[in-house]
């Protein structure tokens, strides 16, 4: 109700009024008066003592729950409305996102969702044949089940891997991160803040579990292709974790996805009032620093034998954080090591498809689009495979050629950093040279996109990369995510390489029907083959670090669970559907390696001194399998 009241006199009995008339009722305005001046009409507010109002709703609800409990409360829950005091009162804090947001915007947001449903909006991958509206309806529906039942929901995912993994995990995860503002529901996974620093030891104990085994966390700098995606990163963690308990058998309640928000550099998304990340700028140096120090240190405090998996940081931090922490704690980082390891065990694959032995990898010439974590880690690890079989380190280099968004890197570049250096090409006559000439003179045995820029691998660069390979068929892995980011869809690659190319992809492709009638077989190079058994090996082991062996162990051993059939088919990588073997041979395989180190510890130590089939069993038998449990209430005053 609107009151306007007209003069000095009237004012005084509005404000009469008042007395009997409660003013706000369960928080909402009744009646708003409004004075004006007699004279002029303009409006003016009354001197004095403003009026009381008693509501007959009382100011505050008592509630007995905290933490997770409260927010799992429909009645009690305010979403990310919760202010900051009271999160803090009610122990809630870094379980919901940074900025407490109002009322007024969540039901804006409800409604803009009841009228125009989310996944019914074609999402930007369309076009690409990434994600349809129909892979969003179904990723809202797993979310839904795992929102209300984790059991059920990992078993039907571990029954329907093969189908799932596209929707839960790369490529619909992109378009998740995209719209998560927008998505969001129901808290899962925790959030620390530029603003929590000297309360992040406190705050892990407002997680509900005390035994976590994985984290993976993210500051959502460079989430998958899509660049800077401030907290909306979150979903990444979220879906490898997923994939944590679907393929390596970790209990859905002992881990924990993790955002550190220091800001973010995409404008639009700052400015969206659904946006609920700090709304500043990304925090760099020292303090971006002491805040991932001060998260690392409170999580490794609470949970020192977790694992901790570093996700889609941009490569100024990514590699420094890496070579902070990894001499000290169980870490690693998926991009620049998980990456890069799959794309090692799918050359390995591919040379296996060309009947050659692993030694031939030294004498492969290498073009690789991308000087980021991904596309340097790639590069690394290849060299390091090279040297495996003899090369000196001088010499594998010599074997890439790597592109930027400025063309072919030389050392003629004055900023390369030590990570790019030693792969710069010496011939400075060739520094930014493009990717099609690069592929013309070089002509290169091996293309792989790191670059998350979408379709650069043209047809006139496809169709170099045949001409260019005419004794073997030529290797072609566009391992860009999501799928609107990859280098060239499966179809791209074979009409321009007659289906010679032996392909595998970041994100998931089809086979390609050519026009002969043949269906070319085509493969995912995705890391979910082996961060999940880096993890589980590591973690079950208690290496205490993990190492460039452990790893190079997880490259070779994947290739090997390519079925004979399969290579000849050209697949460069096992099946998904036995994920959880797969994932087992490759915790198996990094368990060895860090047996032979010396670094396992209890159990695994034990089964060690077995030999590996010890190990491979005691590693399947500790995985977790969606079943239902008999559930035990223990009263107040008895221990466990
Ligand atoms: O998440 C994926 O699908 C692979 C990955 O780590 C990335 O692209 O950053
Ligand atoms: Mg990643």
């Amino acid at each position: 109700m609107l009151c306007l009241s007209l003069g000095r006199q009237q004012s005084a009995w509005a404000r009469a009024l008042l007395q009997f008339q409660p003013k706000f009722v369960g928080g909402k305005e009744l009646v708003r008066f409004i004075h004006l001046d007699e004279a002029d009409g303009t409006p003016y507010t009354p001197a004095g003592i403003p009026p009381y109002a008693p509501s007959l709703q009382p100011p505050a609800y008592v509630v007995r729950k905290t933490g997770f409990d409260l927010l799992k409360d429909p009645w009690c829950n305010k979403g990310s409305a919760f202010p900051r005091s009271e999160r803090d009162r009610l122990g809630v804090r870094g379980l919901l996102p940074p900025r407490s947001l109002t009322l007024e915007l969540q039901a804006a947001r409800f409604m803009e969702d009841y009228y125009h449903p989310r996944h019914l909006i074609p999402p930007e991958d369309v076009k690409s044949g990434g994600v349809t509206p129909e892979m969003a309806r179904r990723w809202k529906v797993l979310q839904e089940l795992q929102d209300r039942n984790e059991t059920l929901f990992y078993r039907v995912l571990f029954d329907h891997f093969t189908e799932m993994a596209p929707i839960i995990y790369t490529p619909t995860v992109g378009w998740v991160c995209v719209n998560f503002h927008k998505l969001y529901r129901r808290p899962r996974g925790m959030y620390f803040s530029a603003e929590d620093r000297g309360d992040m030891a406190a705050m892990v104990y407002n997680w509900p579990q005390q035994d976590v085994q994985a984290i993976v966390v993210t500051d959502g700098s460079r989430i998958l292709g899509l660049g800077d995606l401030g907290i909306n990163g979150l979903g990444i963690p979220i879906g490898k974790l997923d994939l944590y308990c679907a393929a390596a058998g970790f209990s859905p309640s002992k881990v924990l996805p993790v955002v550190i928000d220091v800001g973010t550099n995409n404008a639009p998304l700052r400015a969206d009032p659904h946006y609920a990340g700090l709304r500043i700028p990304r925090i760099t140096g020292p303090e971006y620093f002491a805040i991932l120090d001060e998260f690392v240190t409170a999580a490794m405090t609470r949970w020192p034998n977790a694992v901790l998996q570093f996700e889609d940081f941009s490569i100024e931090h990514a590699v420094p954080l890496l070579e902070r922490y990894r001499k000290h704690h169980l870490v690693f980082n998926d991009d620049i090591q998980g990456t890069a390891a799959t794309a090692l065990a799918g050359l390995y694959g591919a040379l296996r498809v060309l009947a050659q032995p692993a030694s031939a990898l030294g004498e492969q010439r290498i073009v690789c689009v991308g000087a980021g974590s991904a596309g340097m880690g790639v590069v690394r690890m290849i060299a390091a495979g090279m040297q495996k079989q003899g090369l000196s380190f001088e010499a594998a280099a010599s074997r890439f050629w790597v592109l930027d968004y400025n063309g072919l890197i030389t050392a003629s570049r004055p900023d390369l950093t030590n990570f790019v250096k030693p792969f710069a090409r010496r011939d400075a006559s060739h520094e930014g040279e493009s990717l099609l000439s690069v592929v013309k003179r070089v002509k290169p045995t091996i293309l792989l996109g790191l670059a998350g820029a979408g379709r650069l691998f043209t047809e006139q660069v496809l169709s170099a990369m045949n001409e260019g390979c005419p004794q073997q068929r030529p290797i072609i892995f566009p391992m860009s995510n999501p799928t609107s980011r990859m280098e060239a869809t499966a179809e791209e690659a074979m009409r321009c390489t007659a289906g010679r190319a032996i392909y595998a992809s970041g994100s998931p492709q089809p086979a390609v029907e050519m026009p002969d009638g043949r269906t070319v077989a085509v493969s995912q190079a995705n890391n979910m083959y082996l961060f999940p058994g880096v993890a589980l090996g590591a973690f079950l082991g208690q290496t205490r670090i993990i190492t460039d062996r452990m790893l190079m162990a997880a490259a070779e051993e994947l290739p090997k669970l390519v079925t004979q059939e399969d290579v000849e088919k050209g697949l460069v990588y096992p099946r998904l559907a036995s994920i959880r073997d797969i994932t087992a041979s490759v915790a198996t395989a990094v368990a060895v390696a860090a047996g032979e180190e010396g670094r396992l510890r209890g159990r695994m130590r034990e089964k060690f001194a077995l030999g590996p089939d010890a190990l491979h069993t005691f590693i399947s038998r500790s995985m977790f399998y969606p079943e239902y449990k008999a559930l035990v209430h223990l009263p107040r005053g008895i221990d466990e």
